[in-house]
């Protein structure tokens, strides 16, 4: 139920078929109401009558979720300026956007959801054939939860041929749909069959990356392997995401929809959230599993913080991100000594690095100037890019790439997309790497990756 009745709605389309046929091109036009709180997996579920081009978000803390239905506007890019070519992509769209929002709730209006492959010199092969190098989507509708409330964005692109009374008739059937409470899926397909992908050839080549960071070849690297799993039927990403939010917690739950793949995860890991100029980002490096009773739990959080090759793993992330967010930012606080991050299957060390953004910069300068990390490419970060290219036996796709969104003033936010899963149809990719420094053991490291495939393994039919 809507409870905004947006005033002169007839006068906003009409003004904008004016200024398209006066400029002679499409104008843009977004639209909030405020509503009854709805639920995301619902709206969700309903969207895809109107189109399989979908997005899911809620954030670590579990108080904001966004669901993303359609595409008024898809930006994409690739290559090495694939960052500076989607903002000047977004600057221009934004050029006469019109708005109509009485409430300016973050993540309302316009606001682009989508995300960047890990390696752009990776092309987007098998099996990523359906996800580009980089993709923004500006939603046709928009369902964002707050707390309690909800808003509904409505993004209309408005061309000088559009017909006033054809485009409100179409909205109000496309809510009516959108609003329709059918049932949707609530569970996973059996899992058949489900396949390591070499694990044996991912042992060898960290054993030989250990001799090359001894050698001084480069001083970490991520190395990452996949896990692929079939079904005894097509899996529906309804009923994914909602055991992934009621299981996942202080991660960051998302999907994106692309030609009826879903590329899903349950990350720890921010890259970077900007509000209001104020910028936050965070070093997860340093793993080690949960315990089954509170004495091995701490037992095992005090062997990880005193752990010295998880200690070197975890320092070159800060000490790389600290500098990064430096060159961009004033007020930089990076406390001295991580913290533990406990999740449901595992805990991290853990250090967040804040700071005030300087003027000029914006949520993508920040992105473009972080990713990858140390803590899913390595160090130095060309060096380790390159070798993950040369050894690494998989496509990494969206895999560890920035993923997240961003509004029209400059809030937004981006995590990587690790604990994370590609789904066509019947069958998943699980991915799972972990930081290879010198003193890393291949069978540690293969254990390690093992507990960061559950989150997602744990959802999919498995445990
Ligand atoms: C690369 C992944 O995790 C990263 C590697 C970690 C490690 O090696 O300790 C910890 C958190 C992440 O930064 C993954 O989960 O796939
Ligand atoms: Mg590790």
């Amino acid at each position: 139920m809507l409870h905004t009745k947006v005033p002169h709605i007839e006068e906003i389309i009409g003004d904008a078929i004016k200024k398209a046929q006066q400029q002679e091109k499409p104008q843009m036009v977004s639209v909030v109401e405020r509503m009854d709180q709805m639920d995301p997996f619902q709206f969700l579920y309903a969207g895809q009558s109107i189109d399989r081009h979908r997005h899911f978000w809620r954030s670590a803390e579990g108080n904001f979720t966004m669901v993303g239905i359609g595409s008024a506007r898809t930006m994409r890019s690739s290559g090495s300026y694939r960052f500076t070519e989607l903002q000047q992509s977004w600057n221009t769209f934004l050029e006469g956007a019109v708005t109509y929002d009485e409430y300016g709730e973050k993540g309302t209006g316009i606001v682009a959801l989508g995300g960047f492959s890990f390696d752009p010199e990776q092309k987007n092969h098998h099996p990523w054939e359906s996800f580009p190098a980089s993709q923004l989507t500006i939603p046709a509708y928009l369902l964002t939860n707050k707390g309690s409330l909800s808003y509904l964005t409505s993004n209309f692109i408005i061309f000088p041929e559009d017909h006033q009374k054809q485009i409100i008739r179409n909205w109000g059937d496309q809510k009516e749909q959108l609003f329709m409470e059918k049932p949707y899926s609530s569970s996973v397909p059996v899992r058949v069959d489900e396949k390591e992908i070499e694990p044996e050839q991912w042992k060898q080549t960290v054993q030989q990356a250990t001799e090359d960071i001894k050698r001084g070849v480069l001083e970490k690297v991520v190395l990452a392997r996949e896990l692929r799993i079939t079904f005894d039927n097509t899996v529906e990403i309804e009923p994914v995401l909602k055991a992934l939010s009621e299981t996942q917690q202080n991660s960051y739950i998302f999907a994106f929809e692309s030609e009826g793949e879903y590329f899903v995860g349950a990350t720890p890991e921010r890259l970077a959230k900007l509000e209001n100029q104020q910028l936050i980002s965070t070093c997860l490096a340093g793993t080690i599993p949960r315990g089954d009773t509170e004495e091995e739990d701490k037992r095992l959080g005090m062997e990880l913080m005193y752990d010295p090759k998880n200690r070197q793993e975890h320092q070159f992330v800060v000490e790389m991100i600290k500098e990064a967010v430096e060159a961009c930012s004033h007020h930089v606080e990076v406390p001295d000594a991580p913290v533990l991050y406990p999740l449901r299957n595992l805990q991290h060390l853990y250090t967040p690095v804040k700071a005030v953004l300087d003027e000029g910069f914006t949520l993508i300068d920040v992105i473009e100037r972080l990713h990858p990390t140390p803590a899913l490419g390595g160090l130095p970060q060309k060096k380790s890019v390159e070798y993950i290219r040369y050894h690494e036996t998989l496509n990494r796709g969206w895999y560890a790439g920035p993923v997240g969104w961003l509004d029209d003033r400059n809030n937004g936010e981006f995590a990587v997309a690790i604990r994370s899963a590609l789904i066509q149809g019947d069958e998943a990719s699980l991915f799972a790497g972990c930081g290879v420094v010198e003193d890393s053991d291949p069978q540690a490291e293969y254990e390690e990756t093992a507990v960061k495939l559950k989150p997602m393994l744990s959802v999919l039919g498995g445990y």
